[in-house]
């Protein structure tokens, strides 16, 4: 890959791999588990304390068939007792084991559920500053990814954890009560298998980590490849992207061979111990029967009980794996969950009530980066029903103007007041649901175009829905499409064309009727037949509402009542058309070098 390739595409990593044990994660993520701890925690306990029970003492009912049943002499009916209470200790384990899961199933996708509510529901509420530091591939991982991760431990972790400990314990016990000297020479293998199970699984699960963070940066990259498929085939960049992507993939192959090849060492090494332990147990078990110390249906039992250590020193060795992971995904989530929007409802917030739109702003000051100011003492006084263009050169802040009147920034300087109500005294919603606002890039949602045009107002009938689409000359387009409003407009609305969702945005700001009306115009591509009709519908949608357009059409710039024109966050001149023509300003160079562009291109 050469170097040039190599910059084009930086992804960021979100990855953390693992982190310390805290216990105040685990306190934090186990009050998710209370809501349901009455309802099923007591089956479930009771489940697994009757799965591990009747698995303990399934060996020792061997060793009793074998020591009684099975000797010279025994008794045959003893030996069909001992094999009908195996399989009623087998059909109860079953049983036992069958409900666990599924109960614990429930309560894990319950508390997944909330979690993923929990972090959506807050998410909605952050602020655009939020936004503008995440890719939107981060904030996506999270809500998918990294709450999935806790899955497991909701699922099956936390059940299997204790039903481990109790299974280990059982065995322990066992083993030393039944004979203290073998039981403690075979248990010297619990802490170096232990040790073992968690060492190579920290490892194991590092490099399925690098695997999944490699796979993750191919999809962000095939993401942003198949959103700008156009301009790839446009400049004809195939080759390049696609020596990106082999490098990528190359990549994710070698570290797949690394953690395959440090998964299948497991296994083995794990055997190896496994077999330690089988060897202490033979020969010093030989040794004690010998010596009538045990009998060799004792011998047998631990033998048994040696299996069943493995497994619970094994998914333990898991578990601790799986709660490292835990800790990073959930602190990642809580990160979400404890961000304060940026635009924080004052305690004693009250309603706006409806409104009629005078707005006023008081030496309005703005900065995104500090130190790096976008509006500088902005002072405006606008009349309820008046129009207000916004111009100037691009980055002069005219979008800023419109963040701020919609709150999705503070002014960091200066008050906004809306019939004498300053903005920051006024519930969050109630002041946006009297702001209604279309901007440049119309989003149009997956669904039908009756959907995107409810979407400004969601209990409204089909009639409104109609009159609304109507009023801005969106009616006739719509029902010349196949299923008329009833069309799915596919994918961010693919289907539609620039003016035709322009009109929908128009229709749905309509239906919502916001008293304050924002408008980021769009400029390209729109022919004059399609102009037209956006012009009737502006008249149509503006009518006696305060509205801010940031105009780009001379037509719009005109009409207005009042053109603001900014220069690097200044307000440096304003009034109608002509005032400013004829101080020959800003605006009126603005205006001319428009008029020369349009006669050239004319
Ligand atoms: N999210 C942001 N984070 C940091 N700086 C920003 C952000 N948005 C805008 N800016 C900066 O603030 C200044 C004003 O930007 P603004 O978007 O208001 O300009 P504009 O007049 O609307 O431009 P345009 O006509 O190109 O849309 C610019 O210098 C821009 O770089």
């Amino acid at each position: 890959m050469d170097e040039q390739t190599g910059q084009r595409f930086v992804y960021q990593d979100d990855e953390v791999l693992d982190k310390e044990f805290d216990w105040g994660q685990v306190k934090r993520l186990g009050k998710y588990l209370k809501p349901y701890s009455k309802q099923i925690l007591p089956v479930i306990i009771t489940m697994m304390i009757v799965g591990a029970l009747t698995k303990l003492f399934n060996p020792l009912l061997i060793a009793y068939a074998i020591d009684n049943a099975l000797r010279e002499g025994g008794d045959p009916k003893l030996l069909i007792q001992c094999v009908g209470g195996m399989l009623l200790l087998y059909i109860i384990q079953w049983a036992a084991n069958t409900y666990r899961i599924r109960f614990t199933n429930q309560i894990g996708q319950k508390v997944i559920y909330d979690l993923r509510h929990d972090l959506f529901s807050h998410i909605q509420k952050l602020s655009f500053k939020f936004f503008d530091k995440r890719p939107a591939g981060s904030i996506l991982v999270r809500i998918t990814n990294y709450v999935n991760s806790l899955q497991d431990l909701f699922t099956n972790g936390v059940v299997n954890l204790l039903m481990d400990c109790v299974q280990l314990v059982g065995i322990i016990f066992i083993l030393l009560y039944f004979n203290i000297k073998l039981g403690a020479a075979i248990i010297v293998t619990v802490p170096i298998m232990f040790f073992i199970s968690t060492k190579l699984r920290v490892h194991i699960r590092r490099s399925w980590q690098v695997v999944q963070s490699k796979q993750s940066r191919i999809n962000a990259h095939l993401n942003e490849c198949i959103q700008g498929i156009k301009v790839t085939q446009a400049f004809a960049q195939e080759k390049e992207n696609m020596s990106f992507f082999d490098h990528m993939n190359l990549s994710n192959h070698k570290s797949w061979n690394r953690a395959s090849t440090l998964n299948q060492s497991f296994n083995p090494i794990i055997e190896v111990t496994g077999a330690i332990g089988y060897c202490i147990l033979f020969w010093f078990g030989a040794h004690l029967i010998q010596s009538q110390e045990i009998t060799v249906g004792l011998l047998v039992a631990f033998a048994t009980y040696i299996g069943f250590f493995w497994e619970p020193i094994n998914r333990l060795g898991q578990m601790y794996s799986q709660m490292l992971i835990a800790m990073a995904s959930s602190e990642r989530i809580f990160e979400f969950i404890d961000e304060e929007p940026n635009v924080p409802e004052a305690l004693n917030a009250k309603e706006l009530p409806n409104v009629l739109g005078d707005i006023e702003l008081k030496q309005v000051e703005f900065e995104y980066e500090p130190g790096r100011k976008a509006l500088k003492g902005i002072d405006l006084s606008v009349k309820a029903g008046q129009s207000i263009a916004l111009v100037g050169h691009t980055g002069s802040g005219k979008s800023t103007i419109i963040n701020l009147l919609c709150r999705f920034y503070d002014s960091t300087g200066g008050s906004i007041t809306i019939d004498g109500h300053d903005i920051r005294d006024v519930t969050v919603s109630s002041l946006r649901s009297q702001v209604g606002i279309v901007l440049q890039d119309t989003f149009i949602f997956s669904g039908t175009i009756r959907d995107n045009i409810r979407f400004g107002k969601l209990n409204a009938t089909d009639e409104e829905v109609e009159f609304a689409a109507k009023a801005v000359r969106a009616h006739d387009f719509i029902v010349d499409m196949p299923q008329g409003y009833d069309t799915e407009v596919q994918e961010r609305g693919n289907m539609l064309s620039m003016g035709q969702r322009q009109l929908i945005s128009f229709a749905r700001a309509l239906l919502a009727d916001p008293r304050i009306l924002i408008l980021d115009e769009a400029t390209a591509s729109i022919d004059t037949e399609t102009e037209l009709k956006i012009q009737e519908a502006l008249k149509t949608l503006l009518a006696g509402r305060t509205s801010f357009i940031i105009a780009h059409r001379l037509s719009t710039i005109r009409n207005a009542d009042n053109i603001i024109v900014l220069d690097h966050g200044v307000l440096m001149e304003q009034g109608d058309h002509d005032d400013l023509m004829k101080q020959q300003g800003i605006y009126y160079g603005l205006i001319q070098a428009q008029y020369r562009f349009l006669k050239e291109v004319g």
